[in-house]
């Protein structure tokens, strides 16, 4: 980090997710002075594909980045640096002479890899990526992605082989297009995530790009997550040029952003999927539960170790219920339906429509209701479905403690479902543990912010920031333990017949 003091008034927090862009700004208290949000198309190809068009994540992340400042009236000069974070593990290739992507993103959601990952798992490769990228095979992380564009886009392997293509996670895409194809970076955290960075050494690993055939040309320079990258021009040509100064993963983001900076805290963000981390400082907890380790930020911007579980399905089951099943108009109509009965009358679901996540990774997992009786009605199936959020973040809870050794005093929670009062009692109860909601539920963009505002003298230390963190509510156990575990028995019995293994 240096210590350069600009004499600047804002931070911007570019957080590019998967459903939406936004552009947040940030004053020196770390209020919000303004947000703009613009959603894209999510183009679904085959059944279990997901893909994005990588101009629309940038034609959409540059629009509500000019919007937000004209929309507050602060000008560019005043914007001290700008922080990104973003999906993460979304694969973008590209040809660096045209700047043109070669294929549509493959979406960190996208199943088209499995085969590829079945591939690695009868190599005998699971203790080896384990070991040294800190993950377990499967088709969530960019590696087999890019294997696959190099594999199925004509002329792309040649060309990558040549040196003509660039890889990158949304961050570089972002970082690239703001610099004019100048800059090509990722940070550690992001870097963590492709299955092809070894997070004991901290550098490319060149038996994973030899295994999955990945010329080394095609990667960004890897660095901290607090640190300038470049410099940008939002006002086009003679425009001020604004240091581009953090970066992290949206749930590095939002861990550094709720200050879990110190071994054994941790947080649940609840999204499109439900990523729950806890920092586990310099050194790095090998899972014996089915999660992985990733790298995180510690409290200087150095690299930190952290223990994750990744649900696939969180507030996406929501939306399924509203696009899909259309039984709600609008999520947040759940938690009236949802309390309007005393429990979900027997049924479960389990949202396993893209297979599950940690810490099962079942691929060919499928999604299950059962319990069904004639009793059963709507606010029965919108009430599982929500605790179907609840029962999959106790599952990694639980991993979490036994591989941590740790007993969680409480878990700080945020994202776009926390406001949910029903989902977030019910997550207390089922994990017997406190969960604590903030005041200001933006975790990620602040994490984001604040990696950039460290960067560059803006914020002294994350201490600048710690009293705007105001607590909202904190939800405590009450269900009688009986109850819990009866509860979270029909859970799992509900899982084994969603695994494609019943
Ligand atoms: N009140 C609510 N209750 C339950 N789910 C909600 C509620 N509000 C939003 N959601 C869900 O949260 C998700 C949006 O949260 P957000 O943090 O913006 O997600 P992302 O960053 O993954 O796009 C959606 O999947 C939506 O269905
Ligand atoms: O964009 P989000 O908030 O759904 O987060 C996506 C995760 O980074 C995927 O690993």
């Amino acid at each position: 980090m240096s210590d350069s003091i600009p004499n600047k008034d804002y931070i911007v927090a570019l957080d590019q997710g998967t459903t939406s862009s936004r552009a947040i700004i940030f004053d020196q208290k770390a209020h919000i002075v303004g947000v703009s949000q613009r959603e894209f198309t999510q183009y679904y190809p085959h059944t279990g594909w997901v893909e994005h068009d990588p101009m629309e994540i940038w034609s959409s992340q540059s629009s509500v980045l000019v919007e937000v400042l004209a929309k507050t009236g602060i000008r560019s000069d005043q914007v001290a640096a700008i922080g990104i974070t973003n999906q993460r593990e979304t694969t973008i290739v590209w040809d660096r002479k045209t700047g043109r992507p070669i294929y549509n993103a493959i979406v960190w959601q996208c199943r088209r890899t499995s085969d590829i990952c079945d591939d690695l798992k009868a190599r005998g490769l699971e203790q080896y990526i384990r070991e040294n990228t800190g993950l377990v095979i499967d088709a969530y992380f960019a590696g087999t992605k890019i294997k696959w564009i190099l594999d199925n886009v004509e002329g792309a392997r040649e060309k990558a082989q040549r040196g003509e293509l660039a890889f990158g996670t949304v961050d570089s895409w972002l970082i690239w297009n703001m610099t004019q194809g100048r800059v090509h970076v990722t940070d550690y955290t992001n870097a963590s995530r492709t299955m092809l960075f070894n997070i004991n050494t901290l550098d490319w690993d060149e038996r994973m790009l030899d295994e999955l055939e990945i010329p080394k040309s095609m990667l960004p320079e890897v660095k901290g997550s607090s640190t300038v990258y470049g410099k940008t021009n939002i006002g086009g040509k003679g425009g001020t040029r604004i240091p581009i100064a953090g970066i992290a993963g949206d749930q590095q983001s939002a861990l550094f952003g709720q200050l879990c900076t110190q071994k054994g805290m941790a947080k649940n963000t609840y999204g499109t999927g439900c990523f729950m981390l806890m920092n586990t400082g310099t050194k790095a907890v090998k899972s014996e539960n089915g999660l992985i380790t990733t790298l995180a930020v510690g409290d200087k911007g150095e690299v930190n170790y952290a223990l994750e579980g990744s649900v696939f399905m969180g507030g996406a089951t929501i939306q399924w219920l509203r696009d899909e099943m259309g039984i709600i108009h609008e999520a947040s109509d759940t938690d009236y339906f949802a309390s309007k009965v005393k429990d979900t009358n027997g049924v479960y679901l389990v949202p396993a429509f893209v297979g599950l996540g940690a810490p099962y990774w079942d691929p060919h997992a499928r999604g299950v209701m059962v319990g069904l009786s004639r009793g059963a009605n709507r606010n029965h199936i919108i009430r599982a479905a929500l605790e179907s959020i609840a029962y999959q973040s106790r599952d990694i809870l639980d991993a979490m403690q036994q591989d941590s050794g740790l007993k969680l005093a409480k878990l700080k929670v945020d994202g776009g479902a926390v406001a949910n009062d029903f989902l977030m009692q019910f997550q207390s109860d089922i994990m017997n543990t406190r969960v604590e909601r903030p005041k200001m539920i933006e975790s990620t963009a602040l994490g984001a912010a604040l990696l950039a505002g460290l960067a560059v003298g803006f914020w002294p230390s994350t201490d600048a920031i710690r009293q705007s963190l105001e607590i909202d509510h904190l939800f405590a156990p009450q269900m009688p333990r009986e109850e819990r575990q009866s509860r979270y028995e029909g859970w799992q019995d509900a899982v084994k017949r969603a695994l494609s293994a019943s």
